[in-house]
């Protein structure tokens, strides 16, 4: 089972819902073979599955499985999880693989508040580990290899004492031989401690790239799943820097820093251990120390942890604005503002270095102070040290051997110190991607009905629909608003520029829901639809299409459900049909040809034609054309709009024009103003009628491109 992939989807408890997991061949379940069976059975989950989700609050603690099986009726976790969840996850397989699991439980996270204020929550810290487990063993073995190479750092100064103590007492022919096999014994400790070393910093690099890797792909899916009105709300920059920076510190804080913390707590260990046991009494002088760094290093922690987020969060700004003006380019220049931009940007940047200013103060006071603090008890050391010398209650190598010790002790402690102000760092940054994991979006991507194909015809019906956009509840876009389209038939919808006609669209695809009111596929509410399935069957080519960068023949592949079964023959007929062909022929890569970012390499005409034929890829039962022909020339427009005309056949279409000579051929026209449909019939009615809106915008369109030609002419 794919516990790390699982572990971060969200889940509303007790809530039947659907999810899609991948699972590898060799992932163990444990499940029951049917609902009733109170046997739980080992299984292999052999490819990705769809599944029924519930999620289950449960009791934590060893017997947790027992626990969730008896209050909820059977269900079992894999037993590598038990001692990690919170909730759990029961998944009812709708597969039809009869070798998939029927009823399998795995954990889930559970939605957790985050928190800024200090102590650390151990949720957060909880969180953090949890993240660290699936690399358990590479961890495990690090942390061994770790213990070796620690042991192997604090034996030397013990056997360094030993040779300096030879030094001193031995005759010559014993002193060069003790000396001889006690180098040779050190040097074979030594080639094992470095050994060690390389295989533990091997092991946590490893492990850190894994769980940074898993955590972007997680934060990814989280951020994809969220509602349309979410990414109105929330800056790309903002995500970008939770993607990549964020995550990058929590992996660093859980590998490099865990690693070095740990090293740090095994030699500080080891190291007042030996201190004890070379010399009880200047032991206890020198830990005395201990507790006031201690306290110390726990306000410096705290503040870090706050001026994390807050530079995090600063950086997010200044990525955002970056990202913008860089992708938005030609109109930067077209105003020729890159010295405008740059003096925002510096502005910005300006708060991070602010923030950093202060973490250097800080780090300064501390690190001076701790680091004195060293140099003085090393001083102490030495001055308490000589004077047991010379009451001969110490030897000079067990002197050096302490003082080696009190010197790995003090690093040791600026090391854990260092560490404890780097996990606050990771919490820091952590709590803003729980945030993002955390969040459920509004709406499901894959969950709710699913119609027959028999069943579904394409009839779309808005019914009383009231609706304004969730940043601007207070501007209504839609009051009452009620529109149908019958199946197979094809409705232009007319009106004002801001008029809401894109917005339409919008909720057909349910990207947002209405306020009040319904949309219907079919008489069904759109809301208890499977989006997911909705989508599928809806082809859209929107005013300003987005093509990805890369080839045009990938990009019009898109369109299919899955891009690897679409066949050459299929991209080109779409892209002849779409009239996109021939400009495409003429590339010298031609369907091979890269598009830029965003299709910045197309023209815009050449664009809207690479998406209407990745639209038709789809075959589609319902096409929504959202201004699709406005970016073509007058000859493309006409081969575009027979091209489309063809493909209306058996589709119900709903097309939104600005440039109502291109609707003539559609069954009614409907037209929005003051937020609803003022008037619905043929294109001939309505223009019929001269006292209506839609002879009067004809009359204005036609106005403005007489003028508009008057201009160009003079
Ligand atoms: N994501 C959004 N968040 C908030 N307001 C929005 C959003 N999208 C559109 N609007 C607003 O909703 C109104 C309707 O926009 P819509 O794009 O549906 O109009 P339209 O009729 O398609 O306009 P045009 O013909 O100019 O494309 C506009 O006032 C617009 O500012």
């Amino acid at each position: 089972m794919n516990g790390t992939m699982l572990r971060m989807t969200r889940f509303t408890i007790g809530k039947l819902q659907q999810c899609n997991i991948t699972c590898s061949r060799s992932d163990t379940v444990y499940h029951l073979a049917n609902r009733t069976s109170r046997t739980p059975r080992r299984s292999q989950l052999c490819k990705n599955g769809s599944f029924d989700v519930l999620v289950l609050p449960v009791y934590k603690g060893k017997n947790m499985s027992r626990l969730s099986c008896l209050k909820t009726g059977g269900l079992f976790l894999p037993k590598s999880m038990w001692t990690h969840s919170r909730h759990t996850v029961a998944l009812y397989s709708t597969s039809t693989d009869s070798k998939q699991t029927s009823n399998t439980v795995v954990n889930q996270e559970s939605k957790v508040k985050t928190s800024n204020t200090l102590p650390v929550p151990s949720e957060d810290v909880n969180k953090l580990l949890q993240l660290a487990y699936p690399q358990r063993w590479r961890l495990t073995a690090a942390v061994g290899f770790l213990v070796i190479a620690s042991s192997v750092t604090m034996s030397a100064p013990f056997f360094l004492g030993k040779v300096i103590d030879t030094i001193y007492s031995s005759s010559t022919e014993d002193f060069t031989a003790s000396l001889t096999s006690l180098c040779f014994m050190l040097t074979g400790v030594f080639l094992c401690g470095g050994a060690a070393n390389a295989a533990r910093v091997y092991l946590m690099q490893i492990s850190g790239q894994q769980i940074v890797r898993n955590l972007r792909e997680t934060l990814f899916s989280s951020i994809l799943k969220q509602e349309v009105g979410f990414f109105d709300k929330t800056r790309t920059g903002e995500l970008i820097n939770r993607l990549s920076a964020d995550t990058a510190i929590v992996g660093r804080c859980l590998t490099d820093n865990l690693s070095d913390g740990l090293r740090s707590l095994a030699q500080a260990g080891a190291g007042v251990g030996m201190m004890l046991y070379v010399s009880p009494s200047l032991a206890a002088f020198v830990l005395m120390v201990v507790p006031p760094i201690a306290c110390l290093a726990v306000i410096f922690g705290r503040f870090l942890r706050s001026i994390s987020r807050r530079t995090q969060d600063a950086l997010a700004e200044a990525t955002q604005l970056a990202e913008e003006r860089i992708s938005n380019i030609r109109t930067v220049r077209a105003f020729g503002k890159e010295l405008t931009e740059v003096q925002k940007y510096s502005e910005k940047v300006d708060h991070i270095f602010e923030l950093a200013k202060k973490e250097a103060v800080l780090s300064a006071g501390f690190y001076g102070v701790t680091g004195l603090s060293g140099n003085i008890i090393i001083l102490s050391v030495l001055y308490k040290g000589g004077l047991l010398m010379a009451n001969e209650a110490m030897t000079v190598g067990q002197l050096s051997s302490f003082l080696m010790y009190a010197f790995w002790v003090g690093i040791s402690i600026a090391g854990f110190s260092s560490f404890y102000s780097e996990l606050m760092k990771g919490l820091g940054a952590g709590t803003r991607l729980w945030e993002l994991m955390d969040r459920k979006p509004e709406f499901p991507l894959n969950e709710g009905l699913v119609l027959k194909p028999e069943q579904f015809k394409g009839e779309l019906e808005f019914r009383n629909v009231c609706f304004a956009y969730p940043t601007r509840k207070d501007s209504p876009i839609f009051q009452d608003l009620s529109l149908s389209v019958p199946a197979g038939s094809v409705m232009a919808v007319v009106g004002s520029s801001g008029s809401g006609k894109s917005t339409l669209v919008s909720l057909l695809l349910r990207l947002y829901d209405p306020d009040s009111g319904v949309v219907t596929v079919d008489g069904r509410d759109v809301r208890d639809l499977n989006p997911y399935w909705l989508r599928s069957h809806v082809g859209t080519v929107s005013q300003e299409p987005v093509l990805f960068s890369c080839s045009i023949a990938e990009n019009i592949a898109y369109g299919a459900k899955d891009p690897s079964q679409v066949t050459v023959e299929d991209i080109y007929r779409a892209a002849q049909i779409a009239n996109a062909h021939d400009f495409i022929q003429e590339f010298p890569k031609g369907y091979d040809t890269l598009v830029g970012e965003k299709g910045v390499l197309l023209s815009g005409g050449q664009k809207q034609r690479v998406a209407i034929a990745r639209a038709l890829l789809k075959n589609p039962k319902i096409l929504l054309l959202d201004e699709a022909t406005s970016a073509l020339d007058a000859e493309n427009e006409f081969l575009v709009q027979e091209a489309l005309e063809r493909l209306l056949d058996g589709r119900t279409v709903l097309i939104i024009a600005h440039r109502l000579s291109t609707i003539q051929s559609a069954d009614a026209v409907a037209v929005l103003d003051q937020h609803r449909v003022m008037e619905i019939g043929s294109h001939a009615q309505l223009l019929a009628n001269d006292q209506g809106l839609f002879h009067k915008l004809m009359e204005k369109q036609a106005f403005l491109q007489s003028q508009h030609k008057k201009a160009l002419y003079k």
